[in-house]
Parts: C-alpha cells; structure tokens; sequence
C-alpha cells in the first residue's frame, strides 16, 4: 500500500514537471509543445484533476497558436471545471477571449475579459498582475475598445517597476495607440515619439518599430506626406527583418495612400498589390479595404473603369466587412460596458449593505464591550470594596490587638488582662470552681534601671516574660499589671497549686543568667497569692488580697512568695502597700 502510494506520488510528480517544462516552451515553441501534450495524453487518465485542467488549458493555447479557435474552446470549457489556481484560470479565460474575438462572438469575448478581470484583481503577485493587465490592455486593442487600452496599459504601468522595460515599453505603445483615437494627432505623436525612444533605449526593436509605425500613420493623417513615407519606410525594414506579415501588410496599406496622395502612381500601385496578395484573415480587412480604394482610385485615374469598377466593388466588400465587424465591436463592448455598470451597481448597492452590517456589528460589538467593562469595572469595584474592607477589618484587628498588647513584652496590658480575667473568673464563679491570682513585682528594679540603664531595665523585663510563658498553662491569663509588676490569673486552679506555680516562677527569675544583658546583677521577684473565697463576687477581692500578700513577700526580705492570710490585713488607717492594680477600674 505504502510503495504503491509511493509511486503514486512520484508518478504525479513526474506529470507536474511535464506540465511545467511544457509551460516553459508553450509560447516559443509550439510544435514541440504540442508533441509533447500529445504524448501526456496517453496519461490523461491518470492525470489529477488539477493536472488535467494545466494539459486541456495548454493544448487550447496550442489550438490557438494553430489557428484552430474552435478547438481551442472545447479544451478550454473543460480545462474550466477543473483549473484551481487563479492565474492560470485569469489566462484561461483571456485565452478564450482570443478565441472568441478571432470566431467574432465579440460579446463571448468581452464576457470572458471580465472574468478574467476579476480573477486579475485577486491575484497578489505584482508580476503575474501587471503581465495579465497588458493580456487585457492587448485583446481590448482588438475590439478596438481604446478607452479599455488606455486603462489596462495604465494599470500596468503602475505595477511596474524600472526595471521591467518590455512590460513598460508595450503598455506605452497600447497607450499611444489608444490615444490616436482617443486624443489629438498631436498628443498621438508625442506618446509614439516616446515610446520609440525608450522601446529602442532599451533594445525592444519591434515594439520600437510599432512606434515607427504609429508616428508615420500619425504624419499621413497629418497630410505631412514626405515625413510620413520616411517613417513608414523605415517601419517596413524593420518589419521585413522579422518578417511580420500582418504589420507588413499594414504598412503597405498605408503606403499606397501616401504615394496616391502624392500622385506617385506606380508607387503606390506597388504597396496596393502587395497588400491584396495577403492570404485571406480577418486582421487584414482593413488593409484590404484600404488597397482596393487605392487600387479603384489609381484605375479610374488612368481611365480603366472597368478595372476601378471591380476594385470599388472590392473595396464596398471589405468596408462592408469591416463596418459590420466595427458595428459588432462596438455593439458588443457597449453592452458589456453597460452590464458592467449595472453589475457595478449592484456590487457597489451590495458592499453599501455590507458596510452598514459591518457598522452594525462594529457598534454591537462596541455596545458589548462597555457591557464587558462596566461589568469589569463593577466587579473590579465590589472587589476592590471587599478587600478595602477586609483590609480595614484586618488592621482594626491588628490595632485591637495591638492596643490589648503590651509593647514592651508582647503580653496582655493592664486593662486586656484584668477583662480578660475578669471574664473567667465569672465564669469560673458560674460553673463553681476555684480561682488564683498571683502578682510578683521584681526586686529593687529602679536600682538595676539607675545602676545599668534603661536598655538592662527591659531587658530584664522581657527576659522575665520570656521565662514565664512557656511555664504558664494556655488557660491562664499573664498580663503586665504595671512598670514592673505583673500578674498571673489561673482560672480551677486550687492556692496550693497556685503557690506552687509561683514559687516555680520565683525559681526561674532568679536563675535567670543576667550576664546575657551585658552586665551582671542579681534579678529575682516577690510573689503574693490569693484565691476565691466563698464570699468573692469578682476580681477586685482577690486582687487586693493577692496584693497585700505580695506586701508582705517584699516586706519579709523579697524574693520570696507569699500567700494571703487574714494576719496580712492592715489595720484600718494603716499605710498598706497600694498596688499597681487599681481596685476599682478608673
Ligand atoms: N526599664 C524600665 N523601667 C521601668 C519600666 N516601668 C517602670 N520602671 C521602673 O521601675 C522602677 C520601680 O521602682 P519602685 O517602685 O521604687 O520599686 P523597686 O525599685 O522595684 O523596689 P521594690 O519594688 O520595693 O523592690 C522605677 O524606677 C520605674 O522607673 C519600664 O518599662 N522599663
């Protein structure tokens, strides 16, 4: 399967190359050409379709070259159906074109070019466009739909660029062509002049000597006869050197007119003869008509009317022909021109529709994008909201905390501790249960404040806290009372377990290594503790309780704990201690 692909491929290949290598020689070697199409027909079976469309399409070219319109147009009606590629569908159909023109169903003709035409306008390679603008500017010179010329040979021009000398040198000579019907005889010969200088500058002999040509033809309708035959004489050699039969003919034809203006009979008699000669073509009808007047005119001049007769009635023929073909023409190119305008209409009603949808669409989709945004922009600002305001929660919450923190410690404050412990012991007293406060003040702080400084004061206090955190359970509550006082609130814990916690506490100050602050001296605390009595409805009681215990610890020596006993209460009037702790919240 995959080797029989595979030669599939290759075969396929191989008819491409074919095809291509015949493409090359097509227009400069036709008999080859059309040996070579014939041995591809044996294949055609095998062909692709896009294959087949390239052979029908050259073998019409081939037909045409051949003179065989006919032929020509039944390839090139297949070769339609299966041609893809733009160009080569552009070509087949200004192909077709020539072979309608030389059939003269001028109006097939003219319905072909507008195909073309508008594959021409899609094709994108400027080359390939420019080349098919001067195929369209030429079959237009053959309708003699001059304005037609004009347009393509412009088209072309502007699509050229410096170097593309024999594009640009034919399009001037389309264009001077055009304009000895179009423009004045004046304007016609500058445009010929032009043309032959820089057809000629650039080595293009031929056009060069079409430019000749159009210059003598210029001067001979001028009536400027001796610059004329000059011209036109010079125009013949040229032709004669390339054996252009047709233009040969032409320049005959319009050198007997001259001689028989001069009234150099034999001379023109000459010219006349050769043109009538030519084998019969449409192409040369109008020399024909125009020898055979020559003929007629130079007969009945020397009294030969008999002969003038036969050559008038000869002359009547080819106008007749030739009036009948222009009628043709230019019927034909009318209403093609008139279908295009209509069809132009349509298009252009068609792209007005189109243009006003797109319109349409452009502010839907406008309409929706300001939806889009004013929903971004709502969204965006409910989130920005949102997060404004979680923002907000968040730091109300973090100054809460902050303002329920000690700065210096980290821990609870005054006022946060003693809500907080006020909340449990209510709590505690609800549910029935035992409550400890203690309180401890260090020892003679002013003096390691006055003797090391402030810094060695917090110091102290920190390293405290730090020691005692992690020995106090999470259900307790340790706040800073005040300077150096602090407080420890133990929610069902019993004044035995409470002492014991706050000799454990007393034990940890004073083994704390002060030489860490950079100085060395001796840190250690006075504990008071007190617990719930029966008769305790809040906090306040064993505050103050706990705070004459503590009193008493500092007045028993320091660093000792001290539980409350009734013996600690001072006399009415007496100076007791007044703790940090205010009683009464102030
Ligand atoms: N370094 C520092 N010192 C503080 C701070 N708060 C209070 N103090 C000081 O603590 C000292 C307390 O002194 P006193 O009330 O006389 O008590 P004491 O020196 O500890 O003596 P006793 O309590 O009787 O042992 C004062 O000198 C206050 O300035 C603080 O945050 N940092």
């Amino acid at each position: 399967m995959v080797l029989y692909s595979g030669h599939l491929i290759a075969a396929m290949q191989e008819y491409d190359q074919t095809l291509d290598e015949i493409g090359v020689i097509l227009h400069s070697d036709v008999s080859t050409s059309v040996t070579r199409l014939n041995e591809l027909e044996l294949s055609f079976d095998k062909l692709s379709p896009a294959q087949q469309g390239r052979f029908l399409t050259f073998k019409g070219i081939t037909f045409i070259y051949n003179a065989h319109y006919r032929e020509a147009l039944i390839n090139f009606n297949q070769a339609e159906w299966l041609v893809k590629d733009t160009y080569l569908l552009a070509s087949l159909y200004s192909y077709k074109a020539t072979a309608y023109i030389a059939t003269r169903d001028f109006e097939q003709a003219l319905a072909m070019m507008a195909k073309s035409l508008a594959l021409i306008v899609r094709i994108e390679d400027v080359d390939i466009k420019r080349s098919a603008y001067l195929r369209l500017a030429n079959l237009y010179s053959g309708l003699e739909a001059n304005d037609a010329v004009a347009l393509y040979a412009t088209k072309a021009i502007e699509l050229a660029d410096a170097d593309d000398v024999k594009d640009i040198c034919t399009a001037k000579l389309y264009l001077a062509v055009s304009s000895l019907e179009l423009r004045s005889l004046d304007s016609a010969f500058s445009d010929f002049e032009n043309t032959l200088s820089y057809c000629k500058q650039n080595g293009l002999s031929l056009i060069a000597n079409m430019a000749l040509k159009g210059l003598g033809w210029v001067k001979l309708r001028e009536g400027d006869f001796p610059l004329s035959r000059n011209l036109l004489l010079k125009a013949l050699t040229g032709y004669e050197a390339f054996n252009f039969q047709l233009e040969i003919s032409h320049v005959h034809a319009l050198l007997a007119q001259n001689y028989l203006a001069t009234g150099e009979d034999a001379e023109a008699k000459i010219h006349a003869e050769r043109v009538i000669t030519q084998p019969e073509d449409p192409s040369s009808i109008e020399h024909k008509q125009l020898a055979y007047r020559v003929l007629s005119e130079l007969a009945a001049r020397q009294g030969a009317f008999e002969q003038a007769y036969e050559y008038s009635l000869q002359d009547q023929h080819y106008s007749k022909l030739l009036f009948d073909e222009k009628k043709m023409k230019a019927l034909a190119y009318q209403s093609s021109k008139f279908n295009v305008d209509e069809k132009e209409r349509e298009i252009n009603l068609l792209n007005r529709e189109r243009e006003l949808y797109m319109a349409m669409q452009r502010v839907k989709e406008r309409e929706r994008t300001n939806m889009l945004m004013l929903v971004t922009i709502l969204i965006g600002g409910v989130i920005f909201l949102a997060i404004l305001f979680i923002a907000g929660m968040l730091q109300k919450r973090k100054y809460k905390r902050m303002a329920s923190l000690d700065s210096l410690t980290g821990i609870l404050n005054r006022g946060a501790g003693q809500e907080l412990a006020e909340n449990l012991f209510v709590q505690t007293l609800a549910k029935g249960g035992s409550f400890s406060v203690i309180l401890f003040d260090l020892d003679h702080f002013k003096r390691i404040n006055d003797s090391f400084g402030h810094g060695t004061g917090d110091w102290a206090l920190k390293k405290v806290v730090e020691i005692l955190r992690s020995r106090i359970r999470s259900c307790d509550v340790f706040s800073r009372v005040g300077g150096e006082e602090f407080g420890i609130f133990l929610p069902s814990a019993s004044e035995a377990q409470a002492l014991e916690v706050a000799q454990l506490c007393r034990e940890k100050i004073a083994a704390i290594n002060t030489q860490h602050s950079g100085h060395e001296f001796s840190l250690t605390a006075s504990f008071g503790v007190s617990s719930m009595g029966d008769s305790d409805l809040s906090l306040d009681p064993l505050l103050h309780r706990a705070d004459l215990a503590l009193y008493a610890a500092k007045s028993q020596g320091r660093n000792l704990v001290v539980a409350y006993s009734a013996a600690l209460e001072p006399d009415k009037g007496s100076n007791a201690r007044q703790s940090k702790l205010s009683l009464s919240p102030s």
